[in-house]
Formats: C-alpha cells, structure tokens, sequence
C-alpha cells in the first residue's frame, strides 16, 4: 500500500483509473503542492489608473476600484493562473500571509485550482449573486470582486462556527454581503427564484486536497464519498429553486471521486431542470469523464484538474444553466422585474437614526443613499438588505455592511465600514507607511499630532487598514483588539 493512503482509497482508484493511478499516487506523494492568491483590493490591470474623478462620481465601496499593486510587490508574483484574471502563484514557503497587505485584504491566498468555480460562475455588476456553501469565503470574494461593488452578494453558511469566519474574511476584504447562517432547504424556501447565478461549492470527500493536506487523508474513509454524494443531491436540489429560470448554476468540489462529481451531474441531469454549459478551456484541465457518469456523453462539459496534470490541487467544475423552475420561482421571477441588473443603492427602507447621520456626515463627504437609514442588530447598525430581499425568520448575521456600533453613550464607526468604505468618500485620512501600519496592526497608538476629536482612517498608499481617533499629541488605536498581530512583515 502506498504510504499515506487508506488502503480502501488506493482501490478504488485502481478500480477507477487503471495503471493512470501510479502516476497520480506519485505526484501526489513526490511532487509539492500548488500554492496561489487572487488580488483583491489589488490589481496588476493598468486601467484602474487615473479615473476622471469629475466625470465618475467617487463609487460607494472601495472594492470598486481596485489599486495598481507596488511594483516592488509585483516582482515577486511572476507566473499568472491562467484560468483567473489577477492571480498568481506562490512558493510554498511564501510568507505573504503574514504581511500588513494580507491582513488589509489586499490579496487572497487561495489554492489555484479552487480559483476556478468562481470564475465559471461568470457574475457581472449587478446581478443576485448566492454562494450557498461559502465559509471560509475564498469564493465569495472572488464573486464579490467580480461584481464590482454592484448588485446583492448573499453569502450563506450551514456550520455556525465557520460561518463566523467566513463574516471575518469578508469584513477584512471589504466586501458589502448579506452574510446567512441556514440550511440550503430554508433558503430556497425563502427565496424561490430569486438569483441570477448560485455557486455549490459543496462538501465533498476531499480526495483532491491529499497533497497538501494530511488531516484530509486521515479523515477519508470509504463510506465519506457515499454520504457526501447524497448530500450534494439535497443541496442542489434546494439550490435549483433558488435560481430563477434561465438562470445559472456551479458545481464543484475538490474531490477525485466520480460518485461526488461525475455521478452526481448525470443525477443531476436527469432529476433536476438543468442543462449544462460548455467551460472555457483552462490550460491542462481534463475533461469529466462519461464512462463514471452512465456514459453520458453531456459530461466531457465539466472539468476536472488532475494533480499529476494539471498546476493545482484536485477539482471538478460543473456548469449548468437552469431551464425552468416552480411556479413560485417564475411568479418571483417577474415580481423582481424579469432580468433587470439591481442597483445596489435599492434598499430596505430602514430607521433614520440621528445619531448615525451626525456621525455619518462628519466622517463622509457625501452619505451614499443606501447608507442614509440603517437596520439595528443589538449594539450594530448595518446598511438596510436589499430591497426585493426577504430576510424575516432567517439566521442572519449582517444584513449588510455594518456602518457603526453603539459604545457606551456613543456611536463609533465600525471596522466594516473603515475596510468597505471608498476613501475618496472619507473626509479624513492618515496615510502611513509600511513600518507604521504594522505598529497600528499591533495596537500600539502613534505618535503624530492631528486635530483632537476626528475619526481618521488609517490606510496605506489607498488601503483602508481600520480607525483611529485624534487627541492631543497622538492617535488613538481604534484597531480591533482580537486583530491585532504582533510583528506582521511589509
Ligand atoms: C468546500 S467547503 C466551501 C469552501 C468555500 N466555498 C470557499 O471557497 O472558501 C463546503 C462548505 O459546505 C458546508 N456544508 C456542510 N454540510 C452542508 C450542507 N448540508 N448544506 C450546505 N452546506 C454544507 C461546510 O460547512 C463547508 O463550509
């Protein structure tokens, strides 16, 4: 038996892909795994440079436009991920996340080939956008980039746990979601219909993450590819009715298993009112294989990297487009306003908090619609949902972008907002340099003398980093405590 491997494994693999499986089994066990990161608030494009500040009014969300990334950053980042526009390979050994840059949500640090779902999913500024299994939320991200700041961003996740961190990880990026804790079941029975395109990134075996992770090769056991492929049914079936009809829909996992991958799409197929829709060709990814899925010959539509082929770890990728669904999704369909892209500044008409509005106008410029009432949420105020989205009986934990919290008698500015605010909205700004960023990412305050009394944003070169407060002599560090980090490197 090959070492490292359950022996149940090493079987059906043979069984699956005959003398092929020495290959893979040596690349799994010789080779090193692919490491990546995806730019975020970064960008190696050129043309975010120099907007005609007078033509385009400043945007709402810093996400909107993304920043050149320092030259001296960029030499280190040489060969590209074909498959995703902005994204790169890393060593192994590459400590970049542990600088001030990835703690600014600058960059995401994201195995290559898991890049992929999101680019398949195709989003674009403004449509209803669900990422049904989404914690920790490398792909939500993604989806969150690619529509610009435009549109709704639900970002659900089953596991109460993880979903805290999935809200941490889109708090650090700056991204404005709706951020669910709910079973796929609930939500499609709450929102028939309503989404543009939703991404299953479903719960899989784990077979294609063995290279780099040996907690996944402990864990595996010969029934996990069984249970995960039933629950991968009731998650598509429940995410079918989230779409509206027409709409799209990803599949994937990060499992070798054809029972979780190509079994599942032929499934699919023939239970569910889907049709799937070609893949671009991503260099050195395989097509699925229809002698695994009862010969269908659909399936040569997904996409598979294998290890020993490919430059990543182990994925499947299917993409569907919905034919027709329910009648609740088609009435829901034309109550929404048939295809029409939403505009993000449509919101719930939430509560005029005074208090919010002295505040709001003292930090900003301008206060963006959306911003001009608030949801209250305990001692948060969140920007209101959008407007078409029903959030009643729901495990919601940000209904939005969290603006401010109540602190003691007053209202403070949230870290949310310091980190998904557009800068050219905030009227005071303290830029520092890379050493000082690291200090406020440790907490330490800072010795310069600004006027007493302001919110400034902390930011370097245009990354917003979080608050501070000016009194006499210095600023205050209004960096969250459970944050900071000791020693981040620039
Ligand atoms: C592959 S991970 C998602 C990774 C994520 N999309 C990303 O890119 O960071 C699958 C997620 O599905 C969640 N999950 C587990 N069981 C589920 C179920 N029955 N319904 C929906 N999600 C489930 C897991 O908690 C896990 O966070």
């Amino acid at each position: 038996m090959e070492p490292g491997f359950k022996e149940a494994f090493v079987r059906q693999m043979q069984r699956l892909m005959g003398s092929e499986w020495m290959e893979l089994s040596l690349a799994l066990q010789t080779t090193v795994p692919y490491r990546g990161l995806r730019l975020h608030r970064w960008t190696m494009a050129a043309n975010h440079e120099g907007r005609d500040k007078l033509v385009v009014p400043t945007p709402t969300y810093a996400i909107s436009t993304p920043v050149p990334m320092p030259a001296v950053m960029a030499e280190s980042l040489a060969k590209p991920v074909p498959w995703m526009t902005d994204a790169y390979y890393i060593p192994e050994d590459s400590n970049l996340g542990k600088t001030i840059y990835h703690e600014a949500g600058a960059f995401y640090i994201q195995e290559p080939s898991a890049m992929a779902p999101a680019v398949a999913l195709a989003v674009r500024p403004g449509e209803r956008v669900l990422d049904l299994c989404a914690a920790p939320g490398g792909k939500t991200t993604a989806l969150a980039r690619a529509m610009n700041g435009q549109g709704v961003l639900v970002a659900n996740e089953i596991h109460p746990k993880r979903v805290v961190t999935l809200a941490q990880n889109i708090e650090r990026l700056g991204i404005p979601a709706v951020v669910v804790n709910e079973s796929p079941d609930r939500l499609a029975q709450t929102w028939p219909g309503y989404f543009d395109a939703v991404l299953v990134d479903a719960p899989c075996s784990g077979e294609g993450m063995f290279r780099k992770d040996s907690a996944a090769r402990e864990q595996w056991s010969e029934d996990a590819p069984v249970v995960c492929a039933s629950r991968q049914k009731d998650i598509l079936r429940a995410a079918v009715r989230l779409v509206r009809p027409g709409g799209r829909l990803v599949y994937s996992t990060c499992t070798l298993n054809a029972m979780e991958n190509e079994q599942v799409v032929d499934w699919a197929l023939r239970e569910l009112p889907l049709t799937l829709t070609a893949l671009p060709n991503w260099p050195l990814w395989s097509d699925g294989r229809p002698e695994w899925g009862n010969d269908n010959p659909r399936l040569t539509l997904t996409k598979r990297l294998w290890p020993h082929i490919g430059e990543g770890e182990g994925h499947f990728v299917a993409a569907f487009t919905v034919a027709r669904t329910d009648e609740r999704a088609i009435a829901a369909q034309a109550a929404r306003g048939g295809t029409q892209p939403v505009s993000s500044n449509k919101r719930k008409q939430g509560h005029t908090d005074d208090r919010w509005r002295t505040l709001a106008e003292e930090l900003l410029h301008d206060v963006p619609i959306q911003w001009q009432t608030t949801v209250s949420h305990g001692d948060l105020l969140f920007e209101a949902p959008p407007v078409d989205l029903v959030t009643t009986g729901l495990k919601v934990l940000r209904p939005g972008l969290c603006l401010a919290e109540i602190s003691g008698q007053r209202l403070q500015p949230h870290h949310s907002l310091a980190m998904a605010v557009h800068p050219d909205l905030v009227r005071r700004k303290v830029e520092l340099d890379p050493a000082l960023a690291s200090d406020y990412m440790a907490g330490q305050a800072l010795d310069r003398t600004v006027s007493p009394g302001w919110n400034l944003l902390m930011s370097i070169g245009t990354i917003p980093l979080g608050w501070g407060k000016g009194v006499p002599g210095r600023i205050n560090n209004l960096y969250p405590r459970g944050l900071r980090r000791q020693g981040l490197l620039f």
